[in-house]
């Protein structure tokens, strides 16, 4: 299996190179040559499979052998031994058709584990293989943070910069990563939104130099091992509710656009899906989007999902490239057209594209809380502010003859204050975080500049061939 960029202009890798590359050296996201297909029977037989059996099978043909099956496995076991629920991705039934996929059952209560469980120890092992070390670097609104240092402390052959916005992420988020005192890891609160720390991370992968000088790698949704680990809950979700016997639909909180991404892959592998429902808060670009045919920047506001309070969805382009029809050329100057102008247009045919398989939905703040409390009323059912955004779109979505499946990204704790407002209910940490407001911090805060950061992990990266 060869992947190849979404700007054509980068070389093509194997699965172990395009993990290690993270950004593909012209700028843009990997991709798989092909579709692997998964048949109806495979589908079939994986009901009531461990989660972990069901990865491997949805997995393996991405790896197409460069990682030895055993080894494979083994990872995959451990990764997912992390959980604390024996289903791994349990769904819970709310309504009549209506069901929760929970996936922040991981040690840091976000849906960001499923994947970075499995991509630490993959990374790890392709490192001790070639007897290689890597800088990883990310950029988090909260969530890809902590999951990536839970993962990745204390691993000898990474060290691991991630950067947020100071002051714009929940106080749980914040402290998940501060209080990560390994000597692997380095906090950086940046003078700056998301969408900052995200252009300052693509533009260090681009700056050829500082990349290979401190051998760089990336942990956000342009690793294609992010969202290769997303794809299997699609699988798993669909199953236990009769699939490929009967189709599903989704509704996806997104913010990156690489947890609905996933989603378009198991469809693209045979998974029979309906339709994958984006939903966003009041940062709408993606709605606005399909609306419009206009990618359009228009500022950031801060909400009560900052998780999702991103204007420059990553994998869009690796959407907008197939939309294209894979071509290279157009989407580049598309993305070109981003980063000049902050818009670029699609064109009729790949705008028509997507909204056959795509639907797009948006939920403000007073309508998330509103969610929140009704569903916590009528089902017993206490949502993070995340969730609710998805479940209130997906309402709009329902058809009676199809389940409508809505992802949980967080546990309601990562956001007290936001579920305390809307429901009155103090969701509270669970016993090994419990500690975790006495727990020491260390941060270091940067200003909104590429050689600023690019100064401060030159100066502590155990790569860097400089030293
Ligand atoms: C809790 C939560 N929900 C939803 C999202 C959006 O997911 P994506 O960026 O994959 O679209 C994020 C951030 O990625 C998140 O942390
Ligand atoms: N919401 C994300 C933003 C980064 O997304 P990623 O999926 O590209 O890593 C976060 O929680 O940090």
């Amino acid at each position: 299996m060869q992947y190849i960029s979404t700007r054509g202009l980068a070389p093509r890798l194997g699965f172990c190179d395009a993990v290690l590359a993270g950004l593909a050296r012209d700028g843009g996201l990997y991709l798989p040559q092909t579709w692997p297909q998964i048949d109806h029977a495979q589908i079939a037989a994986m009901a009531n499979k461990p989660f972990a059996d069901v990865a491997f099978e949805v997995i393996s043909p991405f790896v197409d052998g460069e990682i030895p099956a055993d080894k494979l496995r083994e990872m995959l076991n451990e990764a997912y031994g992390t959980f604390r629920h024996a289903a791994v991705a349990p769904l819970v039934q709310t309504d009549e058709g209506h069901f929760v996929l929970e996936l922040f059952h991981g040690p840091t209560l976000a849906f960001k584990d499923v994947a970075m469980q499995f991509l630490a120890r993959v990374m790890d092992h392709i490192l001790g293989e070639r007897d290689q070390r890597a800088t990883i670097v990310g950029a988090t609104s909260g969530d890809t943070g902590s999951a990536a240092i839970e993962a990745f402390r204390g691993r000898e052959n990474t060290d691991i910069f991630i950067l947020h916005p100071k002051g714009m992420v929940s106080p749980v988020q914040q402290r998940q990563m501060t209080t990560v005192l390994d000597e692997n890891v380095h906090n950086i609160a940046l003078e700056g939104n998301f969408d900052n720390c995200q252009t300052i991370v693509k533009d260090m992968f681009n700056n050829h130099h500082f990349r290979d000088g401190v051998s760089l790698s990336g942990v956000n949704s342009i690793n294609w091992g992010r969202i290769v680990a997303q794809v299997v809950y699609y699988f798993t979700s669909a199953v236990a509710l009769g699939s490929p016997h009967r189709e599903v639909s989704f509704t996806v909180p997104t913010g990156n656009f690489g947890d609905v991404f996933a989603g378009f892959v198991a469809q693209k592998m045979g998974l029979p899906i309906k339709q994958l429902v984006i939903a966003t808060n009041e940062n709408d670009i993606l709605r606005r989007t399909m609306e419009t045919g206009r990618y359009e920047m228009d500022g950031v506001s801060a909400t009560t999902s900052p998780s999702m309070d991103i204007q420059i969805s990553s994998n869009f382009e690796r959407l907008l490239f197939e939309a294209n029809d894979r071509d290279a050329e157009t989407t580049k100057t598309q993305m070109d057209g981003l980063k000049q102008s902050g818009s670029f247009a699609l064109s009729e045919k790949a705008l028509g594209a997507i909204k056959t398989k795509f639907g797009a939905g948006t939920s403000d703040q007073a309508q998330t809380a509103a969610v929140q409390q009704t569903v916590l009323e009528n089902a017993g059912y206490l949502m993070d502010p995340h969730t609710a955004v998805a479940y209130k779109v997906a309402q709009e979505f329902a058809a009676s003859d199809v389940p409508m499946i809505t992802l949980s990204t967080a546990h309601p704790a990562k956001f007290p204050a936001a579920v305390k407002s809307a429901t009155q209910v103090d969701a509270a940490l669970p016993a090994w975080l419990s500690d975790l407001y006495e727990r020491e911090e260390r941060v270091h805060v940067l200003e909104n500049a590429q050689d600023a950061v690019e100064t401060f992990i030159k100066a502590r990266a155990r790569a860097n061939k400089e030293q």
